[in-house]
């Protein structure tokens, strides 16, 4: 996939309109035959109609804002709460060079309107809206709500009952480059948390190759403030964060069951982590440091090999060479993974290096990489903007 564009074999010029203007693009669409025209009578179609639910939100406004750059993408619906009735322009600013719809509250939302939605919306509150949403839309949901297979674990984590326990069984599980297959013939993509994504990338290779024991794995981790959302709460101030940090959800972080979910089926039998997450004054990336004991005989060098060599054909997950430190600055508003692999000081154990940016690969552009692949478009559309450094 490395350094390919959005357009695949034997491409066809088609006219994508997006608000005011039509913009002539060569691409083909595999799987979107059921796209209705949206322009009767006119040599223009073939757009893909977008829904962000939740999009005065930091992880919807961070969909708009890749999709600005999508070829085949247009959104044509916008929800929010408190926002509903403002432009997105005037609730962020930075995305006044878009044509966009108006925000507007969900039940006023016509879902004809649109082929698929990505949902950013609160947990707890997601369930009952996607379940009902129409059953022909293609729905990719950022928030938790749908990711933990067994429904009494996401009760008893979430603290609340499930309301939609039907379509947790639907839903897929959106960690892209591992679990491609079943994404693709998806309609409904949980898409993973920022914590869990930062860790099981590195991780499932090792576990599903036997290369790491799974016991004894502590993961230290990072985040910025953005990954607890737009709207105000005390404890993330600029006074409380800046200049600081501190621990949070030590011991019981409701990402705890995911990260064992995933680790868990690669492992083949019951992974009980160490998982402690640290709130740090930035307002996005995420790193999380990985502490793992070797099977024996086995080298820092063979982790490093099995990982480059799983990965090598994957755009948005590098193994760094050996010796790299990567910094949050190096994947900051991209969808790509920066790994480092090294032999730690006590004999057999290794340490591993994950970041992400949370609002990226850590949610709005692996949700937009699944979006791709549930469509049939190239999974990197939308997504190949090079990191912003520092
Ligand atoms: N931030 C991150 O790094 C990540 C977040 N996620 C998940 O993505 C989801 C969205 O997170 P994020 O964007 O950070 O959250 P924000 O708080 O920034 O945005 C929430 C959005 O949902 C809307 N909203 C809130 N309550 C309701 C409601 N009852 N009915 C309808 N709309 C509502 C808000 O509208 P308004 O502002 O108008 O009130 C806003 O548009 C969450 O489930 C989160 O857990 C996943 C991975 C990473
Ligand atoms: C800094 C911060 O508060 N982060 C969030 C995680 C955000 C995320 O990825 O996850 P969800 O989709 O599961 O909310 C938290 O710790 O709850």
């Amino acid at each position: 996939m490395q350094g390919q564009s959005c357009m695949l074999e034997a491409p066809r010029v088609v006219t994508i309109r997006q608000g005011a203007r039509n913009i002539n693009r060569s691409v083909q669409i595999m799987n979107v035959a059921s796209v209705p025209s949206t322009e009767s009578g006119s040599n223009t179609k073939s757009y893909v109609r977008v829904g962000v639910l939740g999009a005065s939100g930091y992880t919807g406004s961070e969909i708009v804002r890749l999709l600005a750059l999508h070829p085949i993408f247009q959104v044509t619906l916008m929800t929010a709460d408190r926002k509903a009735g403002q432009s997105l322009s005037s609730v962020f600013p930075h995305l006044l060079a878009q044509e966009l719809p108006d925000l507007i509250a969900i039940n006023d939302a016509d879902f004809s309107k649109v082929d698929g939605v990505f949902c950013c919306l609160p947990h707890g509150t997601t369930q009952e809206i996607i379940a009902a949403l129409p059953t022909n839309l293609k729905v990719v949901d950022l928030s938790a709500d749908f990711r933990l297979r067994d429904v009494n674990e996401y009760e008893e984590w979430y603290h609340g009952p499930h309301r939609a326990p039907h379509l947790q069984k639907e839903a897929v599980y959106g960690l892209t480059e591992l679990r491609r297959d079943k994404i693709q013939s998806a309609r409904l993509v949980a898409n993973p948390g920022c914590y869990p994504t930062s860790v099981q990338l590195p991780l499932v290779p090792l576990l599903e190759n036997q290369l790491i024991e799974k016991d004894g794995i502590i993961i230290d981790a990072k985040s910025g403030v953005s990954g607890a959302g737009r709207s105000a709460k005390e404890a993330n101030l600029y006074t409380e964060i800046a200049e600081g940090l501190h621990s949070y959800g030590v011991t019981n972080h409701r990402h705890v069951p995911e990260i064992e979910q995933g680790l868990t089926e690669a492992a083949g039998s019951k992974v009980t982590v160490s998982f402690t997450p640290h709130l740090i004054p930035m307002s996005r990336g995420m790193q999380s440091t990985i502490y793992v004991q070797m099977k024996s005989g086995i080298t820092v060098d063979d982790l490093h090999w099995h990982l480059s060599d799983r990965y090598k054909n994957e755009e948005f997950v590098r193994i760094l060479p050996k010796g790299a430190v990567p910094h949050t600055h190096h994947v900051r508003g991209s969808n790509y993974c920066f790994v480092s692999v090294f032999k730690d000081r006590i004999p057999g154990r290794a340490i591993i290096l994950s970041v992400i940016d949370n609002l990226v690969k850590g949610a709005s552009g692996q949700a937009l990489q699944n979006f791709n692949l549930m469509v049939g478009v190239k999974e990197d559309c939308g997504l190949l903007q090079q990191p912003l450094f520092p």
